[in-house]
C-alpha cells in the first residue's frame, strides 16, 4: 500500500506516529522512534520553557493485559531547548514534528516565539489540553481562551501548526470547537488526547493506582477506543479539509487503525500500545492494517479514508 500523506511541508510515508509523551522524553528514545520499522513520524514530549521533573511517582499504570493505561505525568519534560537541539542538529530520518505546551498563555506565546525565530521548519503540535497539571482547567475546554490563544498564536507564528484536542462527549462541543478551529490556517488538529480525570483501582489494596491528584488521570487504551473514533469521526466531518487530523486514541490493533481511517484520518498516533510493547509496535499495526485491506480487495487509502457507512 501507498501510505503516501501530505501535511503541510511534510510527506509522510507510513501512517504511524508516536503520541506525544511516549517514548520521546528523551534522545534516546526519540532515536528508537527514528529507526523502528513503518513509523512514519516522530513527536517531541510536550516541552515547556523550563526543564521540569513532574508529578510524583507513581503517576503512570498500564495494564498490559486489558491494554490500559493512567498516567498524572504532571508535564515532566527536558525542555524546549533540548528539544530544539534535537530536532536541530541531527540529521533526521523521519519528519519530526515538535510539541509545545506552556502553563500558562505567556510560556506558550514565549516558546513558539522561539520556534518561530529558530531553524525549525517542522509541524509544530499545540497541545491544548495537558490535563494533569493540578488547578489548571485544560484550555480546550474553554472556548474563549481557546479562541484568544489561537488569535495571539497566528498574530506572529507562520510555520505550519497543529493543536492537540482533548475528548469531547456533547455534540455541541463538537461544533463549537470546530467553528473555532475552522477559523485558523491549522494544518491539522490531533484528537485526542487522554481522556480526563478516570480513576483506577488497585484490587488487592483497595487502594488508587497512581499518587497525583488522589488517582485520578488521563485514561488511554482500549478503553477510549469508541470516543477517540466519535471524535475523529466528528471532526472530520465539521473541519475545513484544508485542516488533516493526526487520530490517536484506542489503537491496539490493525482494525482499530482501519477505522480511524473509515472515521477521517490523515495519519494515526499510537500512545498506551506503544508505552506496553515498544517500538515494533508499528510493524504489527501495519501487518495487520494490510491483512484487513487484503480481505476487502483495497489498493488506494481513498478506499477507506472518511468512508465510514451509515445505517440508511
Ligand atoms: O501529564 C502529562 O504530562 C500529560 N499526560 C497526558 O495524558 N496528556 C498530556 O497532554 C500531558 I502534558
Amino acid at each position: 500500500m501507498d501510505y503516501t500523506t501530505k501535511i503541510a511541508n511534510q510527506v509522510f510515508h507510513h501512517l504511524f506516529i508516536n503520541a506525544a509523551g511516549v517514548y520521546c522524553q528523551t534522545f534516546e528514545e526519540l532515536e528508537q522512534i527514528q529507526n523502528a520499522p513503518c513509523a512514519g513520524a516522530v513527536i517531541t514530549k510536550s516541552a515547556t520553557a523550563k526543564e521540569r521533573s513532574g508529578n510524583s511517582e507513581p503517576r503512570y499504570f498500564e495494564n498490559s493485559v486489558e491494554h490500559n493505561t493512567i498516567n498524572s505525568m504532571g508535564l515532566p519534560n527536558l525542555g524546549i531547548d533540548y528539544y530544539l537541539n534535537y530536532v536541530l542538529k541531527h540529521s533526521l530520518k523521519l519528519p519530526t514534528l515538535f510539541s509545545i505546551v506552556g502553563l500558562c498563555q505567556k510560556e506558550i506565546i514565549d516558546n513558539l516565539k522561539k520556534l518561530q525565530a529558530s531553524d525549525f521548519s517542522g509541524l509544530t503540535e499545540l497541545n491544548l489540553s495537558y490535563p494533569n497539571v493540578s488547578g489548571k482547567p485544560q484550555i480546550a475546554y474553554d472556548f474563549a481562551a481557546t479562541r484568544e490563544i489561537l488569535d495571539n498564536v497566528f498574530a506572529f507564528y507562520s510555520k505550519p501548526l497543529g493543536v492537540k484536542l482533548p475528548p469531547y462527549f456533547d455534540i455541541a462541543h463538537f461544533d463549537q470547537i470546530a467553528a473555532i478551529l475552522n477559523d485558523y490556517p491549522l494544518a491539522y488538529v490531533n484528537a485526542i488526547n487522554s481522556v480526563g480525570n478516570g480513576l483506577v483501582i488497585d484490587p488487592e489494596t483497595d487502594t488508587v493506582m497512581i499518587k497525583p491528584k488522589d488517582g485520578f488521570g488521563g485514561l488511554g487504551g482500549k478503553q477510549i477506543k469508541a470516543t477517540a473514533l466519535a471524535n475523529v469521526r466528528a471532526l472530520r466531518q465539521r473541519l475545513h479539509p484544508q485542516i488533516k487530523i493526526i487520530a490517536t486514541g484506542g489503537v491496539t490493533n490493525g482494525r482499530n487503525v482501519y477505522d480511524h481511517l473509515l472515521c477521517g484520518a490523515d495519519l494515526v498516533s499510537v500512545g498506551s500500545q506503544l508505552g506496553i510493547e515498544g517500538p515494533t509496535v508499528f510493524a504489527r499495526l501495519e501487518k495487520e492494517l494490510e491483512e484487513i485491506f487484503a480481505d476487502k480487495g483495497i489498493t488506494d487509502l481513498r478506499q477507506v479514508r472518511g468512508k465510514l457507512k451509515l445505517i440508511a
